[in-house]
């Protein structure tokens, strides 16, 4: 077995707690085969949205709890390595969001919220991405409608980026996770500035680079706490 990874050589420290990015987490070969079983999943498994398609795995995450699907094996591989790394404590990730972004396609900002242990892990296959991170909105903007008209611009709340290449890992924690929003903008490259928190720890680009985008597929992978057994949801006898 492989000696599991010491996390803090990965830390990114321009970053508020806690991001760590891993390049080449997986070789050439898993990237190709990870990549040809996301599109040899059945086609009524996508989801179509505007800037962006979609697979879901594990079950549908919902407040009242998730009645929870087995993960394909292909998929649960990867759950148990990312496992390793006890960034989800003793747990094992037991759900999976595939996204496919053309060129151009993003995310807008958000929170991914409670339904989930606050750490997420996502595996880039394809293309490179910037994954942008913002400040939330003052509690005293949040609210009522009037509140909004004097609410911060999202430029004006842009922190920092992080550099997803090809093949990488990164987790995001704590208060990343927790506070700080994340997006993709809908943009078809991405110069490299000083902006870019992890570019010390990236392999394949320099500050002043000017990288095209092509298709990326993410795999983000997540841990569901709540889980509903199906007899629950269909009620029991007493
Ligand atoms: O594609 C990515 O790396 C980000 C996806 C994301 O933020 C999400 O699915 O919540
Ligand atoms: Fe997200």
């Amino acid at each position: 077995m492989n000696t599991p990874l010491d996390l803090n050589n990965f830390r990114v420290k321009a970053a508020p707690p806690t991001i760590f990015y891993i390049p080449n987490f997986i070789t050439k070969d898993e990237e190709e085969y990870l990549w040809r079983q996301v599109y040899s999943a059945p086609k009524p498994k996508w989801t179509h949205l505007s800037n962006r398609r979609l697979q879901n795995w594990g079950g549908l995450p919902h407040p009242k709890g998730m009645v929870a699907e087995d993960l394909p094996k292909w998929l649960e591989t990867y759950c148990e390595k990312i496992a390793e790394l006890k960034v989800f404590e003793e747990k094992v990730p037991n759900h999976v969001l595939v996204n496919e972004y053309e060129a151009g396609q993003g995310i807008m900002p958000h929170v991914d919220g409670s339904l989930y242990y606050p750490t997420v892990s996502t595996i880039s296959l394809g293309s490179h991405t910037l994954l942008d991170f913002y400040k939330p909105l003052q509690s005293s903007e949040s609210g009522d409608d009037t509140s909004q008209i004097h609410s911060t611009s999202l430029k004006e709340r842009y922190m920092q980026s992080i550099l997803l290449e090809p093949r990488s890992l990164v987790l995001v924690c704590d208060d990343m996770y927790k506070v700080y929003l994340h997006g993709i903008a809908e943009c078809k490259s991405d110069v490299m500035t000083d902006k870019v928190a992890n570019i010390d720890l990236c392999e394949t680009a320099n500050i002043g680079d000017n990288l095209q985008r092509t298709t990326r597929v993410s795999l983000t992978i997540r841990y569901v706490p709540n889980i509903l057994k199906a007899k629950l949801v269909f009620g029991k006898k007493r």
